[in-house]
């Protein structure tokens, strides 16, 4: 038995549990997350480093590594052809098939992603020929129209470059290209547009909405940046300690924040218009006290606890139950109401 997964939905993430386990620690990174992906929407997963987000994204790709498991819960993914399979329980040759096919990945360095000792258009290719039967002239055709598609000028002079000699944005772009290139259903993108500077940023978040609208596929983002979530996600998942601590839609989320955590963070992003007064003064930057807990050493009850400004005694007793604070929003604090 599978499980099941709404009918809109593309990915149902159920009560995920993935732990690193030696015989000297147990890192709960991953505890207990739920979260849904709907058909061609985005879905923003935040927090701050070491919150959870890479482990549930790595979860998902079957990417983790030694010694990390899936300690528990359920991924299901509905594929193009309507079959729901639990990821959670595949093994490295079904993840093989699936990868670049039905899910892809991008990620922070494209260089991750791309050989340096290959021209972006055989590499393209040669993604295409690993799912498709196609040719070697096909598939030169089809890197071509990639690259179209990701708006690289002058694609055709461009296929026969090296990932070197093209700038950080061309090469992020091509990593999209290589990612699309079998028009996967889901794409995870991790932190895509974090290293670059933030005229390129808005560039790369405005191509991957027009290609959403353009290919349909659903996007899993993870990011630490709520200015970018506001740019691009329908949906947000905000992770503290291994856990969610608050899920809205992005309008919801924006206009009142359920959890202390996501206020804090919201605070700490910087907003000219909020920042600068109408003097010219500058306003003294937010920050959230203190730094996330490691994940082997969480403080009792709520792990922000320690950091929040409106903890009480309670707070430490247990681990605060995520409670519903609208038709699709939700909150781990137990003074939600009153935010
Ligand atoms: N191989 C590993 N062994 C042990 N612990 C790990 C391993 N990989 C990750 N972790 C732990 O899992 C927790 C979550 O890490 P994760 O990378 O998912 O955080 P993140 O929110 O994505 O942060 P960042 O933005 O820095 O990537 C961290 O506390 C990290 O120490």
């Amino acid at each position: 038995m599978t499980g099941s997964i709404a009918p809109d939905t593309i990915l149902s993430v159920q009560d995920l549990r993935t732990w690193f386990v030696t015989k000297r620690f147990a890192a709960k990174a991953v505890d207990g997350v739920t979260f849904d992906l709907k058909r061609g929407q985005t879905l923003a997963v935040v927090g701050e480093s070491g919150s959870g987000k890479s482990v549930t994204s790595l979860s998902i790709m079957g990417l983790l590594s030694r010694p990390g498991i899936i300690a528990g819960g359920k991924i299901l993914f509905r594929d193009r052809a309507g079959g729901v399979h639990d990821l959670a329980a595949f093994t490295p040759r079904q993840f093989r098939r699936m990868r670049g096919k039905e899910i892809a990945m991008i990620f922070q360095e494209p260089m991750t992603s791309l050989n340096p000792l290959y021209t972006v258009g055989d590499q393209i290719g040669e993604m295409i020929a690993l799912h498709e039967p196609v040719n070697r002239q096909e598939a030169r055709q089809r890197a071509l129209a990639m690259l179209k598609h990701v708006e690289i000028p002058d694609a055709a002079s461009r296929l026969d470059d090296y990932p070197h000699q093209m700038s950080g944005g061309m090469r992020q772009r091509v990593m999209i290209a290589m990612a699309l290139a079998c028009n996967p259903s889901l794409l995870i993108a991790d932190e895509p547009t974090t290293a670059l500077d933030v005229t390129i940023q808005a560039q790369i978040l405005d191509l991957l909405r027009r290609l959403q609208a353009g290919f349909g596929m659903s996007i899993l983002f993870i990011t630490h940046n709520l200015g970018v979530v506001a740019e691009i996600a329908h949906d947000v998942v905000v992770m503290y300690g291994g856990r969610v601590v608050e899920q809205a839609p992005v309008n919801d989320l924006f206009a009142r924040q359920r959890h202390p955590y996501t206020r804090g963070l919201l605070a700490c992003t910087p907003d000219a218009a909020r920042d600068i007064d109408a003097n010219g003064e500058r306003q003294a930057l937010h920050s959230i006290p203190g730094t996330v807990p490691p994940i082997t050493a969480l403080p009792p009850g709520c792990a922000f606890g320690p950091r929040c400004s409106m903890a009480l005694q309670a707070c430490s007793a247990a681990i605060p139950e995520l409670v519903p604070t609208g038709t699709a929003s939700f909150s781990r604090c137990i003074r939600s109401a009153e935010l």
